[in-house]
């Protein structure tokens, strides 16, 4: 049984469809990119698995059970940790500070290993926990953003947007964290990105998204490999 299984997912914005038909299954430990040009549907999908949308039609469900209408703060408790696009971390508190709110439902003790695990991870932001947030640069934000999601111990980590106006080697480092983290932790992840090539050397399998449905879906490496893909996705001809 997939961790989690989205079928046909509807959302609408009154006249607006945020997406028109979205279907995956994310096995446990695995991650998957969702992939799309601006306003193909991923945000909103993703909204719509953290109950932050309500949904217009389709089937959510975790491990086999329904969550079409579970609050985000119950997904959360089951196990579903989120990084938003644009970071948005709290900048008028420290580094510390942000990570330990993304910890709330854990003990002190939890956190504290937790936090640790962060910082080796992320060394920038050991260096930086007395810093106010909203001092760091955009990369030491968006590593604060992920840290403050795994604080607390997802199952699933919904990651939207990582690479946004981020320098590429920026991006690049944050990959290589991903990777490390992908390979300490059994964590699955879905990956939000319009940076297809970045996204498809994370990623084992991905789905494509465009005017809010699935138009591909494969291996990394059969999407790479696919004339079509490389031609509309990755700039490769
Ligand atoms: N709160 C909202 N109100 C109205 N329309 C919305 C809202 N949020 C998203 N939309 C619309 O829904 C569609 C899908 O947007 P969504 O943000 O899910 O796409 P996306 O793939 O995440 O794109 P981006 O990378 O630009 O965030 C777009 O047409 C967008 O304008």
């Amino acid at each position: 049984m997939p961790l989690l299984k989205v079928t046909d997912l509807h959302v609408r914005y009154g006249h607006i469809q945020g997406t028109n038909g979205v279907s995956f299954e994310v096995e446990a430990g695995e991650t998957m990119a969702l992939i799309g040009s601006n306003g193909a549907g991923k945000s909103s999908t993703l909204k719509a698995i953290l109950g932050m949308v309500p949904i217009a039609g389709g089937l959510m469900e975790w491990e086999g059970g329904k969550i079409n209408d579970v609050k985000p703060y119950n997904i959360l408790r089951l196990g579903i940790g989120f990084s938003p696009e644009g970071r948005r971390v709290f900048p008028g508190l420290t580094v510390g500070e942000n990570l330990k709110i993304g910890g709330y439902t854990r003990s002190t003790a939890e956190i504290q290993a937790r936090m640790e695990q962060m910082f080796n991870y992320f060394p920038r932001l050991r260096e930086r926990h007395k810093q106010d947030a909203g001092s760091l640069s955009g990369g030491e934000q968006q590593m604060l953003a992920i840290g403050r999601a795994l604080m607390s111990y997802p199952r699933l980590f919904l990651l939207d947007e990582p690479s946004l106006g981020l320098a590429p080697i920026i991006v690049e480092r944050i990959g290589e964290i991903l990777l490390e983290i992908q390979a300490t932790e059994k964590i699955a992840v879905i990956l939000a990105e319009q940076n297809a090539t970045w996204a498809l050397g994370i990623a084992s399998r991905a789905v494509i998204l465009e005017l809010g449905k699935n138009v591909a879906e494969g291996t990394s490496q059969e999407l790479i490999q696919s004339p079509k893909i490389r031609s509309a996705y990755l700039g490769i001809e």
